[in-house]
């Protein structure tokens, strides 16, 4: 009965729960963590859809493109609307800017505000899904010249993209019960966690560490659980390990050393939160980069939202938006700019409270901070 049941929310708009996974499989059937395969035009630079994004996302890509221009990053900018449109009764991205995304393979994107408890689905999880973007990359580590309780911060963990908590499959049962499906596939589970494996033999991490709460949700963890054991074996090299995300949360926080030469994945909902307590371990939102990736196209963003409440006020920090775009040109192997624009924010960060925005207990604005980043690249 529940199958043919219409479901109520956005996402899964009026579809049965049956075509709505089967659809996702399909979706999750690829495996191959692809290089970036853009090409400069004849002028030698490359496009970059740019998605500027909602509240302070206007402030903190001004700051992107003003230091990309001080730097001389061979890019030109493609600007695109993502104001959501209807399509079958869904939310959709508008076609000119999927076009923009599939010709470039490769975007910039600011933080794009959703309703709460109502309205239109998620853009960043439509984009996620739309461009099967599988593996969310989430690195965080300590800013040399900040000080914070730990100076050892190095995390990396990778979240799943595109399914899982945030299937947004949900329905109202009876009048006040409803029921939300926590959807995992294990095409979904393979590819993120292979692509988990990956990263740890290309970064020389020798262990990656699934966290998990199989203990309660013993399918749906349990999938990703028994997946990430079968996939293990075909890299004899790196060791695997698994925690609960309760025990892993409380580890993080007390000691983050142990989790240096590790590379966590997790389910989509798990990486989300812990992704923000360790941004917490660092110095804030305002510092933590991430890349959306997938086969073909990968968007780039910070972990943070579009923050409302600092909004239009120029006090946002446009570091981890900045740091998502290093994470951007390294993926496109423009490395020799990538260090340029990093050491120089990293440099401003360390110069000083006078230089670097609140969040960061500094007193400068937006535009100062940026100021002095260009001055030191
Ligand atoms: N990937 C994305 O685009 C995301 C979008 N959102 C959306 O953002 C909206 C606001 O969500 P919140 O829960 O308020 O989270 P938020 O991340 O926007 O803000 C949380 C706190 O961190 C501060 N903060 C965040 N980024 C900052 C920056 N760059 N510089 C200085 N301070 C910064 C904010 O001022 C606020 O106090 C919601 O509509 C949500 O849906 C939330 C998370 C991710
Ligand atoms: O789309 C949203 O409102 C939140 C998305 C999200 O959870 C994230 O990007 O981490």
């Amino acid at each position: 009965m529940l199958l043919s049941r219409p479901l109520a929310r956005s996402g899964a708009l009026a579809r049965p729960l049956r075509s709505v996974s089967i659809q996702t499989v399909r979706r999750n059937a690829s495996t191959q963590v692809a290089e970036f395969k853009g090409a400069k035009n004849a002028d030698g630079k490359y496009r970059v859809t740019m998605i500027e994004g909602d509240g302070i996302g206007v402030e903190i890509s001004a700051a992107v493109k003003d230091i990309y221009a001080a730097a001389k990053v061979p890019i030109i900018w493609e600007p695109v609307d993502v104001t959501p449109i209807l399509k079958d009764g869904r939310t959709a991205i508008p076609d000119a800017a999927i076009e923009s995304v599939k010709r470039n393979l490769v975007a910039l994107k600011g933080p794009l505000a959703t309703p709460i408890g109502k309205g239109h689905v998620s853009l960043n999880l439509t984009l996620r899904r739309t461009f099967n973007l599988f593996a969310n990359l989430r690195p965080c580590r300590s800013v040399v010249g900040y000080k914070t309780p730990y100076d050892n911060v190095d995390t990396v963990l990778i979240r799943e993209n595109t399914e899982g908590e945030y299937s947004g499959i949900e329905h109202v049962v009876v009048d006040g019960v409803v029921q939300s499906i926590k959807l995992i596939t294990r095409p979904a589970c393979e590819r993120v966690i292979r692509y988990a494996f990956q990263h740890a033999r290309a970064t020389g991490k020798p262990k990656v560490l699934v966290v998990h709460k199989a203990t309660i949700m013993k399918m749906s963890d349990g999938l990703f659980l028994s997946t990430a054991k079968e996939i293990a074996k075909e890299y004899p090299d790196i060791e695997l390990g698994a925690e609960l995300l309760d025990n892993t949360c409380l580890k993080i926080v007390t000691d983050p050393e142990p989790y240096k030469p590790v590379v966590m994945v997790m389910p989509n909902l798990y990486g989300d939160i812990l992704s923000d307590m360790c941004s917490g371990l660092i110095g804030g939102l305002g510092l933590t980069p991430s890349g959306n990736m997938g086969d073909e196209v990968s968007i780039f963003e910070a972990v943070h939202g579009s923050a409302p409440d600092i909004a239009g006020k120029g006090l946002a920090n446009p570091t981890a938006l900045l740091l998502s775009s290093v994470m951007m040109l390294r993926h496109m192997k423009l490395n020799e700019y990538a260090d340029k624009i990093e050491n120089a924010v990293l440099k401003t960060i360390a110069s000083g409270p006078e230089n670097i925005t609140r969040d960061l207990k500094g007193t400068a604005g937006t535009k100062h901070f940026t100021e002095q980043i260009i001055k030191r690249l």
